[in-house]
């Protein structure tokens, strides 16, 4: 089969957003279009404001676009309403959001739960998950008991329990720390092999965009749209190592001039 024979995981069609407010209507996003292949690693970047989120939560089913429509394997969300499509996807945020009363693994496991799976199969898949992301041995902890890093692992486990063939990521390393960040991006990448996941991740950061991603999607400011693609060919697994080499920062400078001038 050839690559343009395969049907992309997901499909942004034409979309576009605006909200109506007191002051009037504000368009968000002009018209967005793009494709993303199965197990491909979107990152997007664009001036604040320009509609990321906005992007992301019309993705995900959470916002209704004003025009156009998205399709996870070929369900249309929007235009035919496909609760499959939407029950297809996970997301995770810079905010961890756990529920401070449940153990990790109950945390882990609240996706299931929400699901109806019976106890002893939704514990043993949180207990799988503690191991793939590395808290093994935190089973049991209470989300105060682990460090900022330590909850975001968390949180990738929870939106990984369901098995999602999309896996959403709103800036979800944006509050850590530089070390733990480049930590939970090593991570990150060896979790995607792991489970083949297609990821879209929002970022402010162009060498996070740049190390995780197969292609990165660069908006204009609001009302936004594509502005440039940037196709990243460095080899996998990437390593810390390789943002030091000559392509790793000739593609992040691309980048870099393609925002210069917007507030990042
Ligand atoms: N519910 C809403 N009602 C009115 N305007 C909104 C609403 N939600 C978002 N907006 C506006 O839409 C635009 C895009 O917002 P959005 O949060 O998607 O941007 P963003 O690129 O994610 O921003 P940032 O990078 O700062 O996180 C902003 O101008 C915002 O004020």
């Amino acid at each position: 089969m050839s690559v343009s024979a395969v049907q992309p995981e997901l499909r942004v069609e034409a979309i576009g957003k605006t909200f109506e407010s007191a002051a009037g209507p504000v368009q968000a996003i002009e018209r967005i279009d793009f494709d993303v292949r199965p197990g491909e690693f979107i990152s997007v970047l664009g001036p604040s404001g320009c509609g990321k989120t906005t992007l992301l939560r019309m993705i995900g089913g959470l916002e209704r676009p004003s025009t156009g429509d998205v399709a996870i394997g070929g369900r249309s969300i929007w235009t035919s309403g496909s609760n499959e499509a939407v029950r297809s996807l996970a997301f995770a945020f810079q905010d961890s959001r756990l529920f401070p009363w449940f153990s990790i693994e109950e945390n882990i496991a609240l996706p299931l739960r929400l699901r109806g799976e019976p106890k002893e199969k939704r514990l043993a898949r949180a207990r799988e998950l503690c191991a793939l992301v590395g808290l093994q041995g935190f089973e049991k902890a209470r989300p105060r008991q682990l460090s900022g890093g330590m909850r975001q692992r968390v949180s990738l486990a929870r939106a990984l329990a369901i098995d999602p063939r999309l896996l959403l990521l709103d800036e979800p390393f944006g509050a850590l720390d530089a070390m733990t960040r480049d930590q939970m991006n090593l991570e990150l990448q060896r979790i995607c092999k792991t489970t083949g996941a297609t990821v879209l991740l929002i970022t402010h950061s162009i060498s996070e965009a740049v190390f995780l991603g197969d292609r990165v999607i660069v908006l204009s400011p609001r009302p936004s749209r594509v502005h440039s693609v940037h196709e990243v060919t460095l080899p996998r697994p990437r390593t810390i190592a390789m943002q030091e080499t000559t392509e790793f920062q000739q593609l992040v400078r691309a980048v870099r001039t393609d925002i210069a001038g917007y507030p990042a």
